[in-house]
């Protein structure tokens, strides 16, 4: 469980002056949940992963990690909970080989060679790597570089795994291949996943949405809670999904669609429904 209560940060920027990037967050997150924390530029999504593994700590308010406090010290115990992938694996990535690479962080942890070896198959097959432990990193792809890095991560074991936008630099499919990935892994293994993104129809992918506005959270649900708020997420600079955009106009016409329209195929099948329905009335 991840716990933060009236969680604050600031950056100091000299003397006197703070600038907040965080301003009493609530926020709690079981171990086991698939989570999208969504906002626009500035609201506070890295501040907040970066208190999540101990590379900062609260300024205000408390953030435990499965019980351990958030504060210096603790940091080595944090991040044996809690693993986090950034932006871009060439920031990450320190190995020439990719077996070798993943087993950096368990090597890290002090654990026997048959653990680390065993560590290291387990994350290579989750990713879809298997066959590729002795390619040299430097020769992948950027999907094939952010796979790894996920390995690396998924290696430690944690029981949350948080991504800093990792799809930002991806093409759209192989982006929502990776999510599927960490879909299938949350399933299977049980571990939190919080995936920070841009895009909303990546957030529709996951169970639940936190939305970050001005340091603050201004929604948090699943998704299509979230989106039936559409105007407000506008408002806080976020774009809802074109199918979302295109329900709310129609229903904005008086176009009875029903259900909740998170993407092409649920509007679509909403269409469809009332196709059908027109068709019992014996209409047109
Ligand atoms: N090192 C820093 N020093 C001073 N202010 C900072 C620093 N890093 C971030 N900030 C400020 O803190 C606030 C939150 O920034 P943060 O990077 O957490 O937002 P974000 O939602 O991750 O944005 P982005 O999507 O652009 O990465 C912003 O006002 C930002 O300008």
């Amino acid at each position: 469980m991840i716990e933060a209560e009236n969680l604050s940060f600031s950056y100091r920027t000299g003397e006197e002056d703070a600038v907040p990037a965080l301003r009493g967050v609530d926020l709690r997150l079981g171990s086991g949940e698939f989570v999208a924390l969504i906002g626009h530029n500035g609201s506070g999504k890295s501040t907040l992963v970066k208190l999540l593994v101990a590379v900062l700590h609260p300024t205000g308010g408390g953030l435990r990690v499965e019980g351990v406090p958030v504060r210096p010290g603790n940091e080595l115990e944090v991040r044996r909970r809690v693993a986090v992938v950034f932006q871009n694996p060439d920031d990450q990535l320190i190995m020439n080989r990719v077996a070798d690479d993943v087993a950096f962080g368990p090597e890290n942890l002090g654990l026997e060679r048959e653990e680390i070896s065993r560590r290291v198959g387990f994350a290579l097959r989750a990713l879809g790597l298997e066959g590729m432990g002795e390619r040299l990193v430097e020769e992948l792809s950027p999907g094939e570089k952010q796979r790894v890095a996920i390995a690396g991560a998924l290696a430690m074991r944690p029981r949350f795994l948080i991504l800093d936008e990792p799809t930002s630099l991806l093409p759209a499919p192989v982006g929502r291949r990776l999510i599927l990935t960490l879909r299938e892994l949350n399933r299977r293994e049980g571990m939190g996943v919080i995936h920070v993104t841009h895009s909303m129809s990546e957030a529709a992918l996951f169970e639940r949405v936190v939305v970050l506005d001005g340091g603050r959270v201004l929604m948090d649900g699943t998704p299509a809670e979230v989106f039936r708020r559409s105007g407000e997420l506008r408002g806080a600079g976020l774009d809802v999904p074109l199918a979302v955009e295109l329900a709310d106009r129609l229903r904005g016409r008086g176009v009875p669609l029903r259900g909740d329209i998170l993407d092409g195929p649920s509007l679509g099948e909403a269409l469809a429904g009332l196709r059908g329905s027109r068709a019992e009335a014996g209409g047109p």
